[in-house]
């Protein structure tokens, strides 16, 4: 079995050894820095000198704690003049994200959803965002009920056909948004074909969250995006005690106006975050092979379930864009997707059996997590767009984490079997009717 795990069958737990895929490094040319080694990108060229601590050691330490300006006259001068312009720990996150991605530059914000304002205010008024349609709620929250209010149109676009973008862009169009793979359907986007096409439109930014993914597995700077944007509260953090957005880039010019943007906007991390998330960063090549492991043997446990109507991973076979996540990608992360059987109750009793799995929304840590994207992460996208998009409330998604397989899927199916007993109504997703609860 390749360390995609191959069709699988029903009965046989699966197996994730490192196949040629992983250990041949990635076909799209990532992966070239810091293949399997972390490490390498954290104590590289890109690591602040060793001068700036006071402690010799190589754990960065919460150094600038306070919003004193370095005081000339006194120390050495060092570049810093106030905490929120910029700052030493700050600096070490920056630069070794920027190695992880594959960039020339990275900034830290204070959250994914800052970053993303970050980005936007590189536009003006009567520019067009193209955004893939499945986006992250907090994402189609800020597109639809504040930059559109602020004079930004917005388009949502499902880009899993490279043609439907291009039908869309329109002189005014300035960004392409793009999620691989999407929060919570995980559709998977074909980035460098997305690119090809934004690239004949100059004047056109594609950007591509890369939450979901991590560097570790998707480098979207080398498939052509021009930034790179990932939510590191979740895989490259991983410890669910931290709040930061990233944004890589390598172009100087979008560096410059960012960088002005971070400071003129605020909206940056405190240096304790970025040491936790320097912290985090450490074990992110662990990390994330465990998460593909644990995924996967859970998406096929759950694909043979009796008691689940249809599993979407991008790692199985069955995924409609499996091929471009083997091409564009070095492995898949923890999140599974998948519809119950039955309705509203039965996906609410699942969650309420879950006794390993914890329900809370974000994603991406050590901890496996369980939500109900229509009530909780995606509550904010109107009911009649999630409808469309398939965030019916039958949607579960999950953030495998880095337990023992045997107890997450002896959890799953525990709670499977609590929450959905009897006869199944011979019904399809498309054909429930549910009955509409309250959101969150
Ligand atoms: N209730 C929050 C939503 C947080 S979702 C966090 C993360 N992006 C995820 O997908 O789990 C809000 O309304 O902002």
């Amino acid at each position: 079995m390749d360390v995609w795990g191959g069709a699988g069958e029903c009965g046989s737990l699966p197996q994730c050894t490192p196949g040629p895929f992983l250990q041949g490094g990635c076909p799209a040319g990532c992966w070239d820095v810091v293949p399997g080694h972390p490490p390498a990108a954290l104590g590289g060229a890109g690591f602040p000198q060793p001068g700036l601590f006071k402690e010799p050691t190589t754990a960065v330490m919460p150094e600038f704690p306070s919003a004193l300006s370095d005081v000339c006259f006194l120390f050495p001068p060092q570049g810093y003049e106030y905490i929120r312009s910029g700052n030493p720990t700050r600096e070490c996150l920056e630069k070794a994200m920027a190695a992880l991605d594959g960039g020339k530059y990275c900034l830290a914000y204070s959250s994914g959803s800052a970053a993303l304002l970050n980005i936007c205010h590189l536009l003006k008024p009567g520019d067009t965002v193209i955004s893939i349609d499945d986006v992250y709620g907090g994402t189609n929250r800020y597109f639809q009920k504040v930059a559109s209010e602020n004079n930004l149109k917005v388009i949502f676009v499902d880009c899993t056909n490279p043609k439907c973008l291009e039908a869309a862009i329109t002189p005014e169009t300035k960004l392409v948004w793009l999620e691989t793979p999407t929060n919570p359907t995980l559709k998977v986007i074909d980035i460098k074909a997305c690119a090809d096409i934004v690239r004949r439109h100059p004047g056109v930014l594609l950007a591509v969250d890369n939450s979901f993914m991590s560097a570790y597995f998707q480098r979207p700077l080398s498939l052509g995006a021009d930034i790179c944007m990932s939510s590191a509260t979740k895989y490259m953090n991983g410890h669910s005690d931290v709040l930061i957005g990233l944004v890589s880039v390598n172009r100087d010019d979008l560096y410059e106006r960012l960088k002005f943007l971070q400071n003129a906007l605020g909206a940056v991390p405190s240096p304790f975050d970025c040491f936790l998330c320097n912290r985090g960063l450490k074990t992110l090549h662990i990390r994330m092979k465990l998460h593909f492991k644990n995924g996967l043997a859970v998406a096929k446990f759950l694909e043979c379930h009796p008691r689940v109507e249809k599993v979407i991973y991008p790692g199985l076979p069955s995924h409609p864009q499996h091929e471009v996540i083997k091409k564009q990608c070095t492995g898949c992360p923890g999140m599974v997707t998948f519809y119950i059987k039955g309705n509203i109750k039965n996906a609410s009793a699942f969650l309420r059996k879950l006794k390993v799995f914890t329900l809370a929304e974000s994603l991406g840590g050590y901890e496996s997590l369980a939500e109900h994207p229509a009530i909780m992460t995606h509550a904010s996208v109107p009911e009649k767009e999630r409808e469309k998009l398939g965030i019916t409330d039958t949607l579960i998604r999950l953030s495998v984490g880095l337990e023992d397989e045997e107890d997450l899927l002896g959890d799953l199916d525990q709670a499977l079997e609590a929450a959905v007993s009897g006869e199944f109504p011979p019904t399809t997703i498309q054909q429930q009717s549910q009955p509409a609860l309250p959101r969150g």
